[in-house]
């Protein structure tokens, strides 16, 4: 199985950013995932398509973009012009889900659609085909550090199966407090794309972030 990592800089150290990003690079990290948060959406205020912007000019992983703010179709130029590869919207909220995953698309960037821990597969039911990605939220979005739910796992499952019904080709994201055990369970109820947050930026285990990427990568291994 091809499985992907992607840290979340949520929870990295703002003031050595580009250690950190160089550090999970070095660590075998496929994707950058960028959490903008507007406060709105979800409670917390993070940042927008400058930062980003600034980061693409130095990094070379895949840039996946989760959108938790209000009215996102407003934004998605930006956050194609600052260098997004893979542009993730909420289910919740955005009434004409299918028209903004187009206009995703139409820039031919990845689409994806995020579902809160209480929102169920059926949203995106008849989208499935439509879509590169769907992530899923494993913690309320808003913060890093988090604990998992793990009421979430069969809903994994039940996306996999949906999934190949339809003969899709979409990548499951887990995202909100994976360690190398949920990683584990999670891969195991079908996922294979892990948002890695805290568990890289925030842990007193490791000194180098790139030895947190491994251990991820190890656990996933293992199965
Ligand atoms: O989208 C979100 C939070 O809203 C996440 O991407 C978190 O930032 C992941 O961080 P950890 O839960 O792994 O600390
Ligand atoms: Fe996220």
């Amino acid at each position: 199985m091809n499985y992907k990592i992607a840290p979340s800089i949520l929870n990295a150290d703002f003031w050595n950013l580009e250690k950190e990003i160089k550090a999970v690079q070095c660590g075998g990290a496929d994707f950058l995932h960028l959490d903008v948060i507007d406060g709105q959406f979800a409670p917390s205020i993070s940042f927008g398509p400058t930062v980003i912007e600034s980061i693409r000019k130095h990094c070379h992983l895949v840039f996946d973009v989760h959108l938790m703010i209000h009215e996102p179709g407003k934004y998605i130029p930006d956050f194609v012009n600052a260098g997004a590869d893979i542009i993730t919207i909420h289910a919740e909220g955005n009434y004409h889900l299918h028209r903004l995953v187009h206009q995703i698309k139409s820039y031919n960037k990845k689409a994806g659609v995020a579902l809160n821990p209480a929102t169920p597969i059926s949203a995106i039911q008849y989208l499935i085909n439509d879509l590169d990605m769907v992530l899923v939220m494993t913690v309320n979005p808003g913060f890093g550090g988090q604990p998992f739910i793990p009421n979430v796992l069969p809903k994994i499952s039940e996306l996999k199966e949906l999934i190949e019904k339809k003969n899709a080709k979409v990548d499951i994201e887990v995202d909100g407090g994976i360690t190398p055990a949920e990683a584990k369970m999670c891969a195991d109820a079908g996922a294979n794309v892990f948002v890695v947050g805290s568990y890289i930026f925030k842990n007193k285990a490791f000194d180098d972030k790139k030895r947190a990427v491994e251990t991820i990568r190890e656990a996933l291994c293992a199965i």
